[in-house]
């Protein structure tokens, strides 16, 4: 898959591609980042990308002409959906994850300063959000979504099971987990993990794993694909289902 990502500071993703999973999919093949400098489709003498805003305010705007350019650039390229990361956008999530890792090829536009002029978002294909939170550039939402996406890619991960079980994967979130040692500072980790029972510990997290939902993202269950057993079991928790 090919990520364009379309920056005033390609540099920032240099770190984040370097390490761990994105850098094992990038060496394995599996992903491509594309990073593309918004400022070399300035047309201005002194490669100037903002302006201050009309009618006044504080900071400065991204000007339309790098931006159209770039953005008709990458459509050059190929049939490339472009989602512009902004506040205002649909916030993201696992499923909008899912959908994109089935693309072939995908861009962010990232904005900075004040944002963009109003009058881009009739050349981009979207805005997503990462939060209602304000960034100081789509930057850090693009290495976040690309993360996200490039985990859900076939042959990423090296136990693809990870990524049916992580949380949000179902609607539902993950059990608990644990590792060596069994206890520390008084607490032990539970007995049923020890026992090498498999259909018992398959059980048990599928309830931790209802549990934890319902405790912290109830939302949540209303999406999630659930058994008879399961809504017997929430049921039993007081969930009205
Ligand atoms: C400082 S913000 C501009 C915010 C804008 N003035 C507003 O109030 O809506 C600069 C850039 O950061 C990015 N950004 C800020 N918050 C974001 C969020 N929650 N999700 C994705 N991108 C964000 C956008 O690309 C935006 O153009």
């Amino acid at each position: 898959m090919i990520f364009d990502v379309l920056t005033l500071f390609p540099e920032m993703f240099d770190s984040v591609l370097s390490y761990s999973i994105l850098k094992r999919a990038i060496e394995k093949g599996k992903i491509k980042v594309n990073l593309i400098n918004i400022r070399d489709f300035s047309k201005d003498k002194h490669k100037r990308v903002d302006d201050y805003p009309y009618g006044g305010g504080p900071g400065m705007v991204m000007m339309p002409q790098p931006l159209f350019d770039a953005i008709e650039f990458v459509k050059s390229l190929g049939n490339i959906p472009v989602y512009y990361l902004g506040p205002k956008g649909k916030i993201f999530n696992q499923e909008m994850a899912v959908k994109m890792s089935k693309l072939e090829r995908i861009a962010f536009l990232c904005g900075h300063y004040e944002g963009i002029d109003e009058r881009v978002y009739s050349a981009i294909d979207e805005e997503i959000s990462l939060g209602d939170f304000i960034l100081t550039g789509g930057e850090i939402a693009a290495m976040a979504i690309i993360d996200a996406v490039t985990r859900l890619i076939e042959g990423v991960l090296s136990h693809p099971q990870s990524a049916i079980e992580e949380s949000f994967a179902n609607n539902l979130l993950e059990y608990p987990q644990y590792t060596r040692p069994e206890f520390f500072r008084g607490m032990k980790v539970p007995e049923i993990l020890l026992s090498g029972n498999h259909a018992e510990i398959a059980k048990w997290r599928r309830q931790k794993s209802l549990e934890i939902t319902l405790l912290k993202r109830p939302d949540l269950l209303k999406k999630a694909v659930l058994t008879e057993e399961d809504k017997k079991f929430l049921r039993e928790k007081g969930f009205d289902i």
